[in-house]
């Protein structure tokens, strides 16, 4: 074991995780002192990642490093000691708002120029690339997933079991997907056996060769996929579920993740919202494109710029905006009172909370009256769709999921080194002239090819070998520590998937298997028999790539828990450090308006909780720092007892929010410390700040709720301010003195 410097970071990210932070670190800071661990933060937040990528435009006080490329290094190295709390993955109008922001803060950024002209604006936008999307998540995975719900919590959902929304057979809501002429069914893979260089090429009918990609440097066993998504065909889809949603008298709803696949989803969301507003975009096809209008940024993209037209030709395109929700099927509010419908805003409808959120309601969503109603939940390519139908397809046969008795479906995700879809950003093109797309690799034979024409998306996507034997070494580790099945979620009939069953299957040998139930079967199959189980109490591990790594740890925990904040959520890396994500869901923005508008905070820190348990531990084994192993254990116990008592946020103004809840995981914590005899030093320390905080609680408490029932200001949304911010976020004198003087 090595001696050195016992250090955990904490990242700053953005809504509410961030507000959570200004009054759950002090705490942390201050118990992790007593071990002699430094908890030190980066900033990985939306208006961080923006502030470091310009330097040059700020003053030297302004200025603050790249703290994500710091961070994305540091885990790869055997001391990352990482707790990620989720941050923003920004859609345009997302990074618009951050960037006017922090303009209006004084800070002499530039804007986002959508429409670069020259070079220097192509600079610009080519910085702010590196800002969108799920920008941070792929720069610190360098390890597989473990998501689970530990047994507390698990036990906690079952004692207090959240609402479910109502399901019957008579329910209209059901899914539609392509099913051909899609990124399933055109995908090719294949493992290379040796490491190569490839370049994606793209050979139009006059012969003329263009290259999307060179250099694409491939190392020996990786597997590597090409697939399109045709234009022509998606443009069908879409029309007839525009008309199956009107004659089925359903919602129109478009379910993407257009922040994590942030080439290819935005795209496909810019055809949904041509498709609804079809008639609209043909008449005034002319105004829009002299604004400028990029439905990739949604159907709000419109209707912010049509405040610049002159008042008659305005009110001209809102009528006829007005009649084609008339005339075409009821769409899916994000929120109603404002007029927000599913097509406004890419990245509000996000599929992986989106659709588990519909389910656990009963099939329904919101109409533009904020009345329920069944859907039509669109989800164009078909890798994945099968999954939420199954689910579907058993809520109505079964009726809803009964969260005081399920059992619990964790996950094993293979998403090191950036794997398959979540990695293929820049190997994505938007197709602009018909042709020839190959990867060509460099003794220039063609491993893979495809026909295609203007507009259609074409990907590429990688996984790579060691990342692969590591997801299938942890799968067997997790199905041998809990005796429970473990699937793998994988289609024989999908390019991509048959080389990867051909490698579990041998990577499967180096382990020992005896007396475990490991199953390949095709997603929606893997679904139907892991959801069966479930009903009957039963525990299924999913096994599963990216993508279902990310739908399935909301998915299962959404209708189990209620939300996936409250998920374990361990990224062992590969080189030996930790990763330890809080919770699998997002941000919550609507916590941060509640917040502001009533000092009423949400945000169930659970997530954090349990990461830093795991994180302390794993810091214990690392560099044998036995106090810090004690911090696990007594801040686990801390956790049960929290559970316990309930003393998560409430839903209403005048209960405990998240600064109440992380008062009393402090008292318990604290109580664990003085209760414990492992080490005497600890218990000694914190022997006092127990029976202070134990004295005080009703003091505390009180002043916690006084605070609440006003306007806040946090001095910014996007970048607070962060005085402000800790001061809302502390509000009880008494309990910041006690923690100064741990
Ligand atoms: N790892 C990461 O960094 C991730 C980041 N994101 C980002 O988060 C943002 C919003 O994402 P979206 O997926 O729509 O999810 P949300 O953050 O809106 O979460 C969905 C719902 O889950 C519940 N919820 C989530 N977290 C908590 C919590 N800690 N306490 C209580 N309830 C919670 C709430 O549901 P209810 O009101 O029904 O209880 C919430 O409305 C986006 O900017 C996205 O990019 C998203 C996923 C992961
Ligand atoms: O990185 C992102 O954009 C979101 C991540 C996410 O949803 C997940 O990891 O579950
Ligand atoms: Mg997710």
């Amino acid at each position: 074991m090595s001696t050195e410097k016992s250090t955990i970071i904490y990242t700053k990210t953005d809504e509410a995780p961030a507000l959570a932070t200004y009054s759950f670190l002090p705490m942390v800071q201050a118990f992790a002192k007593s071990a002699g661990v430094s908890v030190e933060t980066r900033d990985i937040s939306l208006a961080g990642r923006i502030l470091a990528h310009f330097p040059e435009n700020l003053t030297e006080a302004q200025r603050i490093g790249d703290h994500l490329a710091e961070l994305g290094e540091l885990a790869t190295k055997p001391e990352a000691n990482i707790i990620k709390l989720p941050n923003i993955s920004a859609s345009i109008p997302q990074l618009n708002a951050a960037i006017k922001e922090l303009q209006d803060h004084g800070y002499d950024i530039p804007s986002y120029p959508s429409d670069p002209k020259t070079d220097a604006e192509k600079e610009i936008k080519a910085r702010y690339a590196k800002v969108l999307g799920s920008a941070v998540n792929p720069v610190l995975r360098e390890g597989n997933s473990d998501r689970r719900a530990p047994g507390a919590v698990k036990n906690y959902a079952k004692k207090n079991p959240h609402s479910m929304g109502k399901w019957t057979a008579a329910s209209k809501t059901r899914v539609a997907t392509m099913g051909k002429d899609d990124f399933f069914s055109n995908e090719k893979s294949v493992t290379v056996p040796e490491a190569t260089t490839v370049d994606i090429v793209l050979t139009t009918a006059s012969g003329e060769k263009q290259v999307l990609k060179s250099g694409l440097a491939l190392k020996a066993g990786e597997i590597i996929d090409g697939t399109f998504m045709s234009a022509k065909a998606l443009d069908a889809f879409l029309a007839e579920q525009v008309e199956a949603a009107k004659k089925e008298e359903v919602l129109f709803s478009l379910h993407m993740k257009a922040t994590m696949m942030k080439v290819s989803d935005p795209i496909i969301f810019s055809h949904g919202v041509k498709a609804y507003f079809a008639d609209l975009i043909a008449k005034h096809g002319d105004t829009l494109a002299e604004l400028g209008v990029d439905f990739k940024n949604g159907f709000g993209d419109l209707v912010s710029k049509i405040e610049s037209l002159p008042a008659d030709k305005k009110a001209e395109i809102e009528a006829d905006i007005q009649a084609a929700y008339t005339s075409g099927p009821d769409l899916a509010m994000v929120n109603s009172d404002k007029g927000i419908t599913n097509l406004h805003v890419p990245s509000d409808v996000i599929i992986d909370a989106s659709m588990p959120a519909m389910i656990r309601s009963g099939g329904i969503m919101w109409d533009k009256d904020g009345k329920e109603a069944d859907t039509l939940a669109v989800i164009p390519d078909s890798c994945y769709a099968g999954v939420y139908q199954a689910v579907i397809d058993f809520c109505k046969e079964n009726g809803a999921l009964d969260p005081k008795t399920m059992g619990t479906v964790p996950n094993v995700g293979l998403m090191a080194q950036k794997a398959e879809e979540y990695g293929s950003h820049d190997k994505t093109f938007e197709i602009e002239e018909a042709g020839t797309v190959s990867i060509v690799d460099a003794d220039g034979n063609a491993l893979i090819s495809h026909e295609v024409e203007a507009g259609d998306i074409w990907r590429a996507c990688q996984a790579k070998d060691a990342p692969i034997r590591d997801w299938v070494k942890l799968a067997v580790a997790r199905a041998r520590a809990t005796g429970v099945p473990a699937i793998f979620w994988l289609d024989g009939d999908r390019g991509h998937d048959a080389q990867l069953i051909e490698k579990v299957n041998t990577y499967l040998q180096d382990h020992d298997t005896e007396g475990l139930d490991i199953q390949i079967l095709p997603p929606a199959v893997a679904c139907k028999f892991s959801v069966e189980r479930m009903a009957k109490g039963l525990d299924t591990i999913s096994v599963t790539g990216n993508v279902l790594r990310d739908y399935n740890t909301d998915l299962f925990p959404i209708l189990e828990l209620g939300t996936s904040a409250k998920m374990l959520s361990i990224v062992p890396l590969m080189n030996g450090g930790g990763l330890f994500e809080t919770g699998a869901g997002g941000s919550a923005p609507k916590h941060v308006q509640q917040f502001l508008k009533e000092n009423y905070l949400r945000w169930d820190s659970l997530g954090e909780f349990l990461a830093l348990a795991v994180s302390f531990e794993h810091l214990s084994e690392t560099t044998g720092n036995a106090k810090a192993k004690v911090l696990a254990t007594t801040l686990d116990a801390a956790t049960g007892k929290f559970l316990e008592n309930d003393k998560s946020p409430t839903r209403r103004l005048g209960g405990i929010d998240n600064r109440g809840s992380h008062f009393y995981l402090c008292l318990y914590w604290a109580q664990e410390l003085a209760a414990q005899t492992e080490d005497a030093e600890l218990a000694g320390a914190f022997q006092p700040v127990a029976d202070a905080l134990s004295s005080s609680e009703e003091k505390i408490v009180e002043e916690l709720i006084a605070a609440q029932g006003s306007e806040v200001d946090a001095g910014g949304y996007y970048h607070m301010d962060d005085e402000k911010a800790s001061a809302a976020m502390r509000p009880s004198a008494t309990l910041n003195s006690i923690l100064a003087l741990v």
